[in-house]
């Protein structure tokens, strides 16, 4: 049977995290997963992962500002000392409950090889601290419709930043939504760069809501991915089409 993280950044947000989290349980998840939990204090997060026994398998850095267009900065030349700011909140955080994944958030770049080099510079620390906890940094490929300009958009992008770090504790996430409207082809994508993904997310293409229709069937595609070799649980990343619990239904399938 297949298992499931609740993206609590898209999942019960409207909700204190504490609450979304119990809610996640109620529901069948085996784990969450948040976007940016910093105003809720670790400590109430935490109390809610042991009470449910839920454990939560990542978070991501701050984007920085988002009323100005932000979306993270750890690509953008100039801005290293904000970008390491961010990543040691975030393995702060992520420490204190219990997380074993930070997503760096690299932020909209023209590509250019300073910013490719501030990046690998960025992910380098990123990694280091990261180490000294055991924790795996991730970088994710996002698609150029929803976040145009962001650094990296493709797999082949996202290895040439691994391919630069060259740490082991630095992985893709690799997120089923948005490479299947960059890339497509996503058994082949996932089976070619296996060995470096750190987590896996989905959502219907291409409204992003409840992953029970769309263009990608995902109870072909996800079966197919644990057995490429996929053990751990899918992110439901999925913004919801109507009332949070009316659109659980599509959990059923993998029953
Ligand atoms: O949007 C996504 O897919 C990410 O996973 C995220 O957390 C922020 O961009
Ligand atoms: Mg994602």
């Amino acid at each position: 049977m297949l298992q499931f993280s609740a993206n609590l950044g898209f999942l019960w947000n409207d909700l204190p995290l504490p609450d979304a989290i119990q809610k996640a349980k109620d529901a069948g998840f085996v784990a969450v997963e948040l976007h940016w939990p910093y105003t809720t204090p670790s400590a109430d997060v935490k109390a809610a992962l042991d009470e449910t026994g839920l454990p939560c398998l990542g978070l991501n850095t701050q984007r920085g500002d988002v009323a100005g267009g932000d979306n993270g900065c750890a690509a953008i030349p100039g801005r290293e000392a904000e970008a390491r700011g961010y990543i040691d909140e975030a393995l702060a955080y992520a420490r204190e409950i219990g997380a074993p994944n930070v997503h760096v958030m690299a932020g909209f770049t023209d590509r250019s090889a300073e910013a490719k080099a501030t990046f690998a510079q960025n992910l380098r620390y990123a990694c280091a601290q990261a180490a000294l906890t055991r924790r795996t940094i991730l970088i994710e490929p996002l698609n150029s419709r929803d976040a145009k300009g962001y650094h990296i958009g493709t797999v082949p992008q996202a290895q040439e930043a691994l391919t630069a770090v060259d740490l082991p504790n630095l992985k893709i996430m690799f997120d089923c939504y948005h490479l299947q409207i960059m890339q497509g082809d996503l058994a082949n994508l996932f089976e070619g760069c296996r060995d470096h993904i750190g987590h896996v997310q989905f959502a219907a293409v291409p409204d992003r809501g409840e992953p029970d229709s769309g263009e990608v069937d995902y109870t072909q595609l996800l079966p197919e991915l644990a057995r490429l070799g996929w053990a751990r649980p899918f992110g439901a990343e999925y913004k919801p089409r109507g009332a949070m619990e009316d659109g659980l239904g599509w959990m059923q399938s993998y029953r």
